[in-house]
């Protein structure tokens, strides 16, 4: 009885000191925090539905605890205008997942390094050189080739009156897609076996890095690796590594036998280039890691947005016409879409904002963290501060937008909204120092993709799809619809 009354005398003067500490500090508003797990419990299976509920209560900048991982819920464009651009040095950090230290990545990636040198040289490669405007349009015909084997598998389905799994069928394009502009070569194959390795590892990766981690929001557990994630992930980021490295070692080889021989159009050759000029101060690790970056934060996110794109046209066969009659009054009868057309097809592309907009991949995009203190809003936000930013609450916010729920690819017509990074309530790439910097390849691949099935093929739902199946969400690296889009092509 003694030990009840003292522990909860103990647990009134915890509480008492952290409202009155969290008054004093002037921290952000959020649900009450239980000791040691904090706000776990509230998360559920969706954390960016949970955030956006709860922030119906607390406001656009809201603090959580995810066990002792100090957080803070970002859901009004204009908060995240405030932290992203006015502030944006202070939250240009990233938090990193234990899985992030496998083979060392954190310590050497693009993606998790800071905001200084090493960083700034790998965002520079990537904007002048790699997703430039000039090295996409000349690895154009690269793609071209990847999209026809998609055209001939969805041409075998149609005749064999076979569905197309969208997911599988958007997974190999998408990894087909990235490998050849990255390495000029094929990562897998429509219905083979013999090339699965590369397959293999993407969804391991994505697996691995989407699975929550205890170690992450208890940092005393780090050492044991109870769920064995840093083992793993070591696992697949080493594999990945090893088959970029390959690339790399073979390119460098055929360049130093056949100096003369013509270059290839690919991201390697640009990679070969810089190692040769000795121009920046990297070494050949940062360009494999940057690699092995480039090819994990294209793949989950496009192949995810390409089944939800085919799932929003299906259920909507109305927007799905119109789509099809801008690509026949704009393209004609040629079967493959040219990217040089995608500036004359304003539907195509309100339908990807839209579907960005609903759906975007990554709902809280990738967390930030306060490099240092900082006042936002009168709230004080703590330097080593979590920062998430629920692009999925803001898309679906009916203070923003009409109708938030229907998809209105329309809204977008007649109006300069995009997700550039310049329009907060459309962040789905992020915005400011950190943007994607995959943006311009993952545009050419969402608009090309969707425009090669719509043009070429009507669809059908395979039997038994139920509607609530269109709706469902699975929440992992990126949130994918809940079950596999299966869907008929027919001669149109
Ligand atoms: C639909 C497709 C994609 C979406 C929605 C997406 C979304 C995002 C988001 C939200 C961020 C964080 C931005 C921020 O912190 O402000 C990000 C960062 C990043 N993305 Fe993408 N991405 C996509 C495709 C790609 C592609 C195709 C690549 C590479 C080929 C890529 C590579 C990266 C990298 C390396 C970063 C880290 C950048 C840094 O921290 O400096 N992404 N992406």
């Amino acid at each position: 009885m003694e030990t009840i009354t003292l522990l909860l005398a103990l647990f009134f003067i915890a509480l008492t000191y952290f409202i009155s500490s969290r008054r004093r500090r002037n921290l952000p508003p959020g649900p009450f925090p239980l000791p040691i797990i904090g706000n776990m419990l509230q998360l559920g299976s969706k954390p960016h539905q949970s955030f956006a509920q709860l922030s119906k209560k607390y406001g656009p900048l809201m603090s959580i605890h995810l066990g002792s991982l100090y957080t803070v819920i970002v859901s009004s464009p204009e908060m995240a205008k405030e932290i992203l651009q006015k502030h944006g040095q202070v939250f240009s950090g990233r938090t990193i997942a234990q899985a992030v230290h496998a083979c060392d990545h954190d310590k050497i990636s693009m993606g998790f390094l800071p905001v200084a040198n090493t960083w700034r040289d790998m965002r520079k490669i990537c904007k002048e050189q790699m997703f430039s405007h000039h090295s996409l349009e000349a690895s154009e015909e690269l793609r071209h080739q990847k999209l026809q084997q998609l055209l001939d598998y969805a041409q075998k389905c149609c005749e064999a009156g076979r569905a197309v799994d969208i997911r599988e069928a958007s997974f190999i394009t998408t990894l087909n897609l990235m490998s050849a502009t990255m390495f000029s070569t094929q990562a897998t194959e429509f219905d083979s076996e013999a090339t699965k390795e590369f397959k293999e590892i993407i969804e391991g990766v994505a697996t691995i890095v989407g699975v929550a981690n205890f170690a992450d929001y208890f940092p005393i557990l780090k050492p044991f690796d109870l769920q064995g994630i840093k083992r793993r992930a070591d696992g697949y980021f080493g594999r990945l590594l090893k088959l970029i490295e390959g690339y790399l070692n073979e390119r460098l080889e055929s360049r130093r036998l056949n100096p003369d021989a013509p270059r290839k159009k690919d991201f390697l050759e640009t990679l070969v280039d810089i190692i040769e000029a000795n121009e920046y101060k990297l070494t050949t690790e940062h360009l494999t890691h940057l690699m092995l970056d480039l090819f994990v934060g294209g793949s989950e996110t496009n192949t995810t947005s390409l089944e939800w794109i085919m799932s929003e046209l299906v259920i909507n066969p109305d927007k799905m016409a119109k789509v099809k009659e801008e690509l026949k009054s704009v393209v004609g009868d040629e079967k493959l879409v040219n990217e040089s057309d995608m500036p004359r097809l304003p539907y195509l592309q309100a339908v990807i904002k839209e579907v960005l907009r609903i759906h975007p991949p990554g709902p809280l995009l990738l967390p930030r963290k306060a490099e240092s203190d900082q006042v936002v809003n009168g709230y004080l936000i703590p330097k080593g501060t979590q920062i998430l930013f629920n692009a999925w609450a803001m898309g679906r916010d009916p203070t923003i937008w009409k109708d938030p729920e229907s998809f209105e690819p329309e809204r977008f017509l007649n109006q300069s909204i995009d997700f550039k990074g310049q329009d907060f309530e459309l962040i789905p790439f992020g915005s400011g120092r950190r943007i994607c910097p995959g943006m311009p390849l993952a545009n050419r691949i969402l608009h090309m993709t969707t425009a090669t099935l719509v043009h070429n093929f009507d669809w059908k739902l395979e039997e038994g799809t139920a509607d609530a199946d269109h709706k469902g969400e699975l929440f992992g690296l990126a949130v994918r619809r809940a079950t596999p889009l299966r869907i008929i092509p027919l001669k149109p």
